[in-house]
C-alpha cells in the first residue's frame, strides 16, 4: 500500500528519464489494494444488463425442456428409419401443443419446429425430404436415429450453474437467463465514484474537457458517479473535498495537479486529509505522472491533466481498477489487434506509447494498416477525435517502418468507446 510518501523522480529529462515504472507494474500496485465492493442488489435480469454477477445463477429448468423437433417435418418410429417405409400420419403437433400419446411402428406425426415430439419417436424427417401419399408419409432421405430432435436436457439440467460470478451481464446472458426461467439475479452494487477536475485555470481560460470525457467513460451500469465539479488549486479546499467524498465513495477519480510542481496540490491534499498516496512516474506516453492512494475506505486515482494523458491513464489503469472494484472477472480488457504500420515514423524510446491512430486500409489478408491520425501531443484532442483507436508502440522502439507489425486498440472493441 502507499505509505504517505511523495516520490519525486528527477524531472531533468523526459523519455530517457531513468526509473520510470512499467505500466504493468503500476497496474499491479493499484490492483493490490483493490477488492470488489461488498453488497448485492437482487434484480430481475432485464434490469441488470451491464451489472456484474455476485453469485452464480442456476437454471430453473432443463433445456430443452422436452424432446423437441428442430425442423418442420414428420416424427418417425425407429422401425420406420429404413428405405421404403411409409408410416401413417396420425396427427399434427405445433410448438406449444402437448406431445400426446406414443407412436408405434408404422405411425408418424406431423411436427412443426419447436413442437414436442411424441414418445416413441426416434427421429424427425424434414418436410423437404418426404413424399406424401394420402395420409402416409414416405421419407426420401432416411434420417439418422435422433436426427432433428433436440433432446430433453441436452443443453442444461435443472439446477445447473448458468454463469460464473464476475460475469458482466450482456444480451447473450439475458437470453440464457430468460430461457432458463431465472427470475432474479444477485449482482454487485454499483461502484460509487466521485469525479473531479482540479485547476484554477479550468472553466475560464481553459474549458474542462476531462470531466465530461471521464464522465462518459464512467457512464456504465456498474458505476454510480457523483460529479464534484472543478476544484481550485487551494490545498485546504481540496483536502476537505477529498475527506467529504471518501466517506461514501469507493473511488475518487481526479485529473490535473499530479505532476509534482508547486501548482500541483492533489497528492499533498490527500496526505493532508489523512490519506496515503504514492506519486508515480510511468513509462507510458502520454500519461507519465499519476498518483494513487487511499483515504479511509476510498481508493484514489489522480490522472494527469493533459486530456489525452488523462484518457490513456484511465484506459490503462482506471478501467482495470474499476473492473476489480465492480467484481468483474475480466480486468485487463481485450488484447490489442494485430496491425501493420501504414507508414514509418520516428520516436523517442523509453516509454510505451499509445498514439491516436486511424485505419488507413487493410492488406490482402485483412490486417488493418494503421497510421497516426495527426501530430502527437498529450493536450491535442483533434487527432484523438479523428482516430479509430490507439496504436501501441513498445517502449524500446526508436523507428517504426512502413510494414512493421504493430498492436492496435480499436476504441470500440478494446475500450468500449462508442
Ligand atoms: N517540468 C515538468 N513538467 C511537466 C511534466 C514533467 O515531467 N516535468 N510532465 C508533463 C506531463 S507528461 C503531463 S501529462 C502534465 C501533467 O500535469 P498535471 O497532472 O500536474 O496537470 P496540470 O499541470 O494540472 O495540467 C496539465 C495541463 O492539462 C490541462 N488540464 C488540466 N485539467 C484539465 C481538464 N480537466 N480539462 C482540460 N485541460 C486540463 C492544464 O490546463 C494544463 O495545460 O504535466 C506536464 N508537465
Ligand atoms: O505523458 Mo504526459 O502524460 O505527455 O502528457
Amino acid at each position: 500500500m502507499p505509505d504517505g510518501t511523495l516520490i519525486h523522480a528527477p524531472l531533468d529529462c523526459c523519455d530517457e528519464e531513468p526509473g520510470l515504472l512499467p505500466v504493468a507494474e503500476a497496474r499491479a500496485r493499484l490492483l493490490r489494494g483493490a477488492v470488489p465492493v461488498a453488497g448485492d442488489d437482487i434484480l430481475a435480469p432485464a434490469a441488470a444488463p451491464g451489472r456484474v454477477l455476485a453469485a452464480a445463477p442456476r437454471s430453473a429448468r432443463s433445456l430443452p425442456p422436452f424432446n423437441q423437433s428442430a425442423m418442420d417435418g414428420y416424427a418417425l418410429h425407429a422401425a420406420d428409419l429404413v428405405a421404403g417405409a411409409a408410416p401413417r400420419i396420425l396427427r399434427r403437433i405445433a410448438a406449444g401443443e402437448a406431445a400426446g400419446p406414443a407412436i408405434g411402428p408404422g405411425e408418424a406425426v406431423r411436427v412443426l419446429t419447436g413442437a414436442p415430439v411424441p414418445p416413441g419417436a426416434a427421429a424427425v424427417v424434414m418436410e423437404e425430404h418426404v413424399a406424401l401419399r394420402g395420409d402416409h408419409v414416405e421419407p426420401r432421405r432416411v434420417p439418422r436415429p435422433g436426427g432433428n430432435i433436440r433432446r430433453l436436457g441436452e443443453d442444461l439440467a435443472a439446477g445447473d450453474v448458468l454463469l460464473a460470478p464476475g460475469t458482466r451481464l450482456d444480451a447473450r446472458h439475458l437470453a440464457l437467463l430468460a430461457a432458463a426461467d431465472v427470475g432474479q439475479v444477485a449482482v454487485r452494487r454499483p461502484v460509487r465514484v466521485a469525479l473531479l477536475s482540479n485547476g484554477d485555470e479550468l472553466g475560464a481560460a481553459i474549458r474542462d474537457s476531462n470531466r465530461p470525457m471521464l464522465a462518459a467513460l464512467l457512464a456504465r451500469p456498474e458505476v454510480a458517479v457523483t460529479d464534484l465539479g472543478i476544484l481550485p488549486d487551494y490545498p485546504a479546499a481540496l483536502a476537505a473535498a477529498l475527506a467529504g467524498a471518501a466517506g461514501n465513495h469507493d473511488l475518487i477519480l481526479a485529473s490535473g495537479g499530479v505532476s509534482g510542481s508547486d501548482a500541483d496540490h492533489l497528492p499533498g491534499a490527500l496526505r493532508a486529509a489523512g490519506g496515503a498516496v504514492e506519486v508515480l512516474r510511468l513509462a507510458q506516453k502520454p500519461g507519465k505522472p499519476l498518483a494513487h492512494g487511499r483515504l479511509g475506505d476510498a481508493l484514489c486515482l489522480f490522472l494527469p491533466g493533459n486530456p489525452l494523458a488523462a484518457l490513456v491513464g484511465f484506459l490503462t489503469l482506471g478501467r482495470p481498477l474499476l473492473a476489480r472494484l465492480s467484481g468483474a472477472a475480466e480486468e485487463a480488457g481485450p488484447a490489442p489487434l494485430a496491425a501493420m504500420a501504414a507508414r514509418g515514423f520516428a520516436r523517442k524510446p523509453g516509454r510505451e506509447e499509445f498514439l491516436p491512430a486511424r485505419i488507413a486500409g487493410h492488406d490482402t489478408s485483412g490486417l488493418p494498416l494503421v497510421e497516426p491520425s495527426g501530430p502527437f501531443g498529450s493536450a491535442r484532442l483533434v487527432p484523438l477525435a479523428a482516430a479509430d483507436g490507439l496504436l501501441w508502440v513498445p517502449a524500446g522502439t526508436e523507428q517504426v517502418r512502413a510494414g512493421d507489425a504493430l498492436r492496435f486498440h480499436p476504441f470500440a472493441a478494446s475500450f468500449g468507446l462508442a
